[in-house]
């Protein structure tokens, strides 16, 4: 990783070779792509920094249809440098009118110049120059995997889950940029300009053209507000905490459920998270620290979720058993791939099936820490049955299962609800 912080540093680079040199670190280091936007400098700032990250997430966005239309014309696999550069060409082709089709041809060849040896260049240029009405001769209906740039696995697999005409929506719905939404707590009468109301309570979108800065950042000092989706409401409307509960949120980090629960409890009440040991805890306790500072009791606990016992909970003078135990476990993410464009490029057909594994067994876990009458919710951000209903159903079969009935469910499907995908589940300890 220290060498595209190198290449960055030198000075100057322009947002499309800081993009390409993304691309290139995220298909060579395997890391997800915010941890790739990291690699930016500190001075990577302003518009440099937007247009970066636009290519950049255009080039994964678009990436598997560019592929399919560059494919055919290589005769063997290129450098990963090279293939960035043909991904953030493929994403401009796409973006753009075709007038300027040989505009962006002619400055990917120049730029690459600094980028590959004289035989790329050649390459690159031979490639660049055919590659548009490649992109264009790709048919939604034959292709369609290709056309709406996921794996094939994936719209095979949902075709069998939802249908072909629902898939279709969900590709389509994945292929667009992402609204920005806060939620505000307790919203102001007169709304800044820059926030429109959506049709869940207390959530705005942020329009584009948002100073984050100086506009955004200010709201988010405090805990009156937190950038999530709207779906994010589900599981926390469905564990209801009430004032002076204690309540444990399991997989807690970077702490968006906290936020929510802690405004259900009016800050009255105790709230015990739990995340792995890592480098999501530090964002989890500065998160916590905003809560505490309106009287509620947080305290972070680093640990596996699976080691989790009595013992490690009365050591720290915690609770043992809870009125609410929040479970939002890790998942396939297939809810949040608008939002999280990589996701496609990451996951195998195998990860559904092994997420649903660990899933139970978190909600086995989780289960064992409710009080008698008390409430546990398992979500998840997946639009997977096999991660959502299939893993409560299996759950409530096994011994710990036994003693819970399943209360109440919430599923989001985006092309539905017109925001990020999810499933919730309400899970009631009968004795
Ligand atoms: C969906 S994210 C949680 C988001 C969080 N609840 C929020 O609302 O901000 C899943 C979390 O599960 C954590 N995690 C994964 N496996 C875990 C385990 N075995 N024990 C504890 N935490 C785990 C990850 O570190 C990650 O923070």
């Amino acid at each position: 990783m220290r060498s595209i912080k190198f290449s960055l540093s030198k000075k100057p680079v322009n947002a499309w070779d800081a993009a390409v040199l993304l691309v290139e670190a995220y298909f060579s280091a395997k890391l997800k792509s915010d941890q790739v936007l990291d690699l930016l400098p500190n001075d990577f700032i302003g518009q440099r920094r937007a247009s970066c990250q636009s290519l950049f997430l255009g080039a994964l966005r678009h990436g598997h249809r560019s592929r399919a239309a560059f494919k055919p014309m290589l005769r063997k696999t290129p450098r990963p440098i090279v293939e960035a550069i043909l991904l953030v060409a493929g994403y401009e082709f796409y973006s753009e009118p075709s007038e300027r089709h040989p505009k962006i041809v002619h400055h990917a060849v120049e730029r690459s110049k600094k980028l590959v040896n004289r035989f790329e260049q050649g390459f690159l240029n031979a490639v660049l120059r055919k590659l548009p009405a490649a992109i264009e001769k790709i048919d939604p209906d034959s292709s369609t995997a290709d056309f709406y740039s996921h794996p094939d696995w994936l719209v095979n697999h949902w075709s069998q889950s939802f249908g072909e005409d629902a898939t279709r929506e969900l590709l389509e719905w994945n292929q667009q940029i992402p609204e920005q939404t806060i939620r505000i707590y307790d919203p102001p009468k007169r709304l800044p300009e820059f926030l429109t109301p959506t049709p869940w309570d207390g959530f705005y979108r942020i329009s584009r053209s948002v100073d984050w800065q100086h506009q955004v950042a200010p709201l988010l000092d405090g805990s009156a507000a937190y950038i999530k989706d709207p779906s994010t409401r589900l599981a926390s409307a469905l564990l209801g905490p009430s004032s002076g509960m204690d309540v444990l949120d399991l997989c807690a980090a970077p702490g968006g459920k906290s936020y929510d629960m802690a405004h259900q409890m009016h800050h009255s009440g105790r709230i015990v998270a739990v995340d792995l040991p890592g480098s999501r805890v530090p964002r989890l306790r500065e998160n916590f620290s905003k809560l505490t500072a309106l009287g509620l009791e947080a305290e972070a606990v680093e640990c596996d979720v699976l080691q989790l016992n009595k013992a490690i909970l009365e050591e720290r003078n915690l609770p043992t058993r809870y009125d609410g135990v929040m479970l939002d476990a890790p998942c396939s993410n297939t809810g949040v791939i608008q939002r999280r464009t990589d996701v496609k490029w990451r996951l195998r057909p195998k990860d559904i099936q092994e997420c649903a594994q660990l899933q139970l067994e978190l909600l086995i876990a989780a289960s064992g820490f409710v009080k008698d009458g008390g409430r546990l919710v398992y979500s998840t951000c997946s639009i997977e049955e096999e991660e959502n209903r299939s893993v409560v159903d299996h759950f409530l079969h096994t011994e710990a299962g036994s003693q819970f009935r399943l209360e109440d469910q919430s599923i989001s499907l985006p092309w539905e609800t017109g925001h990020d995908g999810a499933g919730a589940f309400l899970l009631i300890r009968t004795n």
